[in-house]
């Protein structure tokens, strides 16, 4: 292996640090509008929802105690704003139903009181015992989404990543919640910040000699060892159908010392092939984390983990409640399992207390309450770390958010092999909180599909923060940014050697699969026997033979200029700022439209089709078109639909300009994303004309549809 160019660790460390804090300041911009939460009106906070940065109408229905002795709010919809609703907005059990929302398991929220102005008010009234004049002006109290369905939310209180819990202030805040019309303000979130800068400080602490073999290898200090196949062969697999990509990327995974890349495109068994390694690890007596940027990536690996009967433990907070997973479920082993006694009474003496304040009937009474409540959570920690600590200690197998894996509970373990899916959409700097004591390493993902989204990009694109800057600085951020990950530059640092690639796909028939592969994976993908050939009128219910049904492939041509692109109007005010510089194309959109009726009327349920787009306006034109007509089908951007997949897709393009701009469709990751969705149905509306000039890589795509798919051209007339 040629020795790769070596990159200084305190010079690594100080960039990510610089481009760490302008990210989080734009992050906090963005969600700015928390800050300002007791003013916002009913109005923007609809939009704010719409965005995915809010939930509205909302009422106080249940506390408790969950982990770490943090009180776990229920939050219902409103009876009086969902009474008069349609059989739409309710649950199969006649519930009312949230409203459609993007706050998700794991988001840091603030609960505000919807009544104008009220924070200052209620300041004022109440006195002492109504608050801190600061908490109440800043809003609600603060806590962490741990979980969500359509008829309620929960959320744990305190803040995050501090250790401390819900703390005696939020106490106060959450009782002023009873009885009040509330919203769920999304915040940014600070742990996963926070943890990372931790994380990059302790490493810009560290002198050579403390740096491991794998850190060295990871900064082209050194090579990587070559794996060594005697120490762990034979290898016998217990899944039978293992393809023999699957199978040689888990034997290199074993035999490799300290870092083995697995390459897996869309469809071709990632998660499958990382189930079987952690299981071979596990026969071999290693102990193992295994993290992942999200709470869905690591929730995956442990329902599927756990029918294996792998002692396996979930860290943090549960995001699914299927039985499988519960059971291994930190926070509900230290209610159920034997270890878990010593932390039950504490727990319902909380409870008892918490539950005490409502009948209080003087500040003084409720001070002395909250007092109490403080050294019995006090308390409650100290008893629920021990219990956690022989909990994780006895598992072969921890499963944690790559932040979640910086967290207290796995403070002094320590790990034979870490295995971080999903990699490649993770920032570098977040992979690390867990690799700084790792020893051996093994990363899943895709290069080539979309990085993590970074709002601050890079210092050319946010001029103030350019200005801010010094000369020495910029020189040290210039050509780095965060969408850099780690996945990708062990890549370029030690070439492919260090990875192996998985090729059978299971997703997308032949000729959806086709360009994809030829152009971004050097033709090495196979479609799955199973899939080659599957078509929407071959789906087990039934569907009528249609030019649709039995096609794979269909692209609606709009060139010509009758279905040109517009920019968002500056009229949609605050909604425009949390949009961004948007496109919509009206025209195009009723193409769509159009093709999704004509799937629905082949027989093709609507939960089975997903129109996606990579502009958020065009999502709302579509939405506007489509919500209601068919309230199953999923609208979405292509960047929120990456990892997901359905039977048909119906991608719209947007761009049609005579400067033939073509804008976000220049990042081929993201095409690939939205053209490898599909298992049966891609049905692409764009106009050839303005894409094709856009890149050689778009030109390429618009003559392979021209050559491969069924080609339409829509009559603008037709449609208005
Ligand atoms: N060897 C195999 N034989 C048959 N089916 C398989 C095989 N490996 C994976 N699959 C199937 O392929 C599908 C995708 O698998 P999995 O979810 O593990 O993929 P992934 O690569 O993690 O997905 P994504 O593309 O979303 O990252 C699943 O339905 C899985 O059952």
């Amino acid at each position: 292996m040629a020795s790769p160019t070596p990159i200084s660790i305190p010079h690594f460390v100080e960039t990510q640090l610089q481009l760490l804090l302008l990210e989080h300041e734009a992050e906090v911009s963005s969600s700015s509008l928390a800050t300002t939460a007791a003013s916002v009106s009913p109005a923007t906070r609809r939009t704010l929802q719409a965005t995915g940065y809010a939930l509205t109408g909302l009422v106080l229905s249940q506390c408790r105690t969950g982990l770490g002795g943090r009180v776990v709010g229920e939050f219902a919809p409103d009876p009086a704003v969902s009474s008069g609703k349609s059989d739409n907005d309710r649950a199969s059990d006649g519930q009312p139903r949230l409203g459609s929302h993007g706050i998700r398991v794991g988001d840091v929220v603030r609960v505000n009181d919807v009544s104008a102005g009220n924070a200052k008010k209620i300041g004022k009234d109440k006195g002492k015992d109504g608050g801190s004049k600061e908490q109440k002006d800043k809003g609600g109290p603060e806590g962490v989404v741990t979980r969500v369905n359509d008829k309620a939310i929960w959320i744990a209180f305190g803040q995050q990543g501090r250790g401390g819990g819900t703390s005696k202030e939020d106490d106060e805040a959450i009782e002023e919640l009873w009885g009040k019309k509330l919203w769920a303000m999304k915040l940014a979130n600070d742990v996963t910040y926070r943890r990372m800068r931790q994380t990059m400080e302790k490493m810009a602490k560290m002198t050579e000699s403390d740096h491991s073999h794998f850190m060295r290898v990871a900064f082209g200090h050194t090579t990587p060892l070559q794996p060594d196949y005697e120490d762990i062969s034979p290898v016998e697999f217990s899944d039978p159908t293992l393809n023999d990509s699957q199978k040689d990327a888990i034997r290199f995974a074993l035999a490799s010392k300290d870092i083995a890349l697995i390459h897996g495109p869309p469809g071709t068994g990632k998660t499958h092939t990382i189930i079987e390694l952690i299981m071979q690890m596990v026969q071999r007596k290693k102990r193992i984390l295994v993290c992942g940027p999200s709470n869905i990536s690591v929730d995956n690996i442990v329902e599927r983990l756990a029918p294996k009967k792998v002692p396996v433990i979930r860290v943090g907070h549960p995001a699914r409640l299927l039985p499988s997973v519960l059971e291994h479920s930190l926070e509900v082993l230290t209610q159920t399992s034997d270890a878990a006694s010593i932390v039950k009474d504490v727990r319902k003496e909380i409870d008892d207390k918490q539950a005490s304040i409502r009948k209080t009937r003087t500040g003084r009474e409720r001070r002395a309450i909250y007092d109490d409540l403080k050294q019995l959570r006090k308390e409650f920690r100290e008893r629920e770390s021990k219990c956690v600590d022989n909990l994780v200690r006895e598992s072969s197998v921890a499963v944690a958010t790559l932040h979640g894996a910086g967290g207290h509970q796995l403070k002094n373990q320590k790990f034979d092999v870490v295995i971080i899916d999903e990699a490649s959409q993770a920032l570098e700097a977040q992979c690390w909180i867990p690799l700084i004591s790792a020893d051996k390493v093994v990363l899943a993902g895709d290069h080539l599909q979309l990085p993590p989204t970074v709002k601050s990009t890079n210092l050319k694109s946010k001029p103030g923060a350019e200005k801010k800057d010094d000369g020495p600085k910029k020189e040290i951020l210039k050509g780095v940014s965060l969408e850099r990950t780690l996945f990708d530059r062990l890549l370029s640092l030690h070439g492919s050697e260090i990875k192996r690639m998985l090729t059978t796909q299971y997703r997308m028939h032949e000729k959806i699969m086709r360009f994809p592969s030829d152009e971004l994976y050097e033709s090495k993908l196979m479609a799955g026997d199973a899939v080659k050939s599957r078509l929407l009128a071959d789906l087990p219910y039934e569907t009528q033979g249609t030019d649709d049904t039995q096609e794979p492939l269909v692209f609606w041509d709009t060139q010509g200029g009758d279905f040109p692109e517009k920019a968002e109007e500056k009229e949609l005010g605050q909604k425009e700022a949390l949009l961004g510089e948007s496109k919509s194309n009206e025209m195009e959109a009723m193409v769509v439209a159009r093709h999704v009726d004509t799937l629905v009327e082949a027989g093709i349920k609507p939960e089975d089709i997903a129109v996606i787009t990579p502009y958020n306006g065009q999502l709302s034109v579509l939405s506007q078109m489509l919500r209601e007509k068919h309230p199953g089908l999923e609208l979405g951007s292509v960047d929120g639909f990456q990892g997901r997949e359905k039977e048909a897709v119906v991608v719209s393009l947007v761009r049609s300009n005579a400067e033939h701009e073509v804008g976000f469709l220049g990042e081929k990751r993201r095409l690939n994303v939205a053209m490898t969705r599909p298992k049966r149905h891609l049905c692409i509306c764009g106009d050839s004309d303005t894409i094709s000039r856009g890149s050689s890589f778009l030109k390429h795509w618009m003559d392979y549809l021209e050559e491969n798919a069924d080609l339409r051209y829509p009559d603008a007339g037709d449609l208005l």
